[in-house]
């Protein structure tokens, strides 16, 4: 599938009844790279999960390519081409490596298990390791070649880097720098580790208590250091 444009139009959403995204409107085009910030409990898990229509979409609109996705299953939005790889990564403990990424097939051949083999070679070294004999980072490799393996249009990943050590870190985010290069997929990153973030990054959406508080060209906010540091709290180099 191509790389799809997202919109995201005054948005509202949270868990049931209680509100914790308001009134978010971003656009993401085709084949581009947009990190999602915050501080911790801003909303970006939550985001990611209203866009997927797992958490409550209360009022707005979402649009992926051209298909209005409010209201529709997760797993219409799947099939229209949402990839989302969750931030507790989700992969089956008891499967191996090679059925985990089957699952992720939908319908292809067993020879494009090769493309995530490629991706990640490390895979293809354990692909008869069961699910929880995997490290953290082959753990995130392994659910993230799993959802690629659908060609996503619009790729969400959550906190993908969370925990691992920093040659791992530096070895996905070559990955997904790969995939998002070619443009052949748009990317929604969630990350904590800002510096990464914006390296990836075309443009940036900053959240603040469940609102849009920054949106721009990521260059933009790695130059005006007060700005990142009144958004994140953090400094950059
Ligand atoms: N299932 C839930 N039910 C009710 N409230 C929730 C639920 N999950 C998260 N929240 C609340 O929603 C708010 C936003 O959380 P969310 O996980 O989206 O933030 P985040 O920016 O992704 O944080 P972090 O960077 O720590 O992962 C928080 O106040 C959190 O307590």
């Amino acid at each position: 599938m191509p790389a799809a444009r997202l919109e995201v139009r005054n948005l509202c959403a949270g868990y049931g009844p209680t509100r914790i995204i308001s009134d978010m409107t971003f656009q993401a085009a085709a084949g581009e790279r947009l990190a999602i910030l915050g501080r911790n409990g801003m909303g970006k898990t939550t985001l990611l999960a209203t866009l997927m229509g797992i958490a409550t979409q209360q009022g707005g609109r979402i649009v992926f390519g051209d298909s209005d996705v409010t209201g529709l299953a997760t797993s219409l939005r799947a099939r229209l081409g949402a990839g989302y790889v969750p931030q507790n990564r989700d992969i089956f403990p008891s499967l191996t490596v090679e059925e985990n990424l089957s699952a992720g097939l939908k319908g292809r051949p067993r020879a494009a298990l090769d493309e995530a083999y490629v991706l990640f070679p490390r895979l293809a070294e354990r692909r008869r390791h069961f699910g929880l004999q995997l490290s953290g980072g082959e753990q995130q490799m392994l659910a993230m070649a799993r959802t690629l393996l659908g060609h996503p249009s619009i790729l969400l990943l959550d906190e993908p880097l969370e925990g691992l050590a920093p040659v791992i870190c530096d070895e996905l985010m070559e990955a997904i720098t790969q995939l998002g290069t070619g443009g052949h997929v748009t990317v929604l990153l969630v990350e904590q580790q800002i510096e990464r973030a914006l390296d990836f990054a075309d443009r940036v959406l900053v959240l603040e208590r469940g609102r849009a508080a920054w949106q721009g060209p990521a260059a933009g906010l790695r130059s005006d250091r007060a700005l990142v540091e009144r958004l994140l709290g953090v400094g950059v180099h």
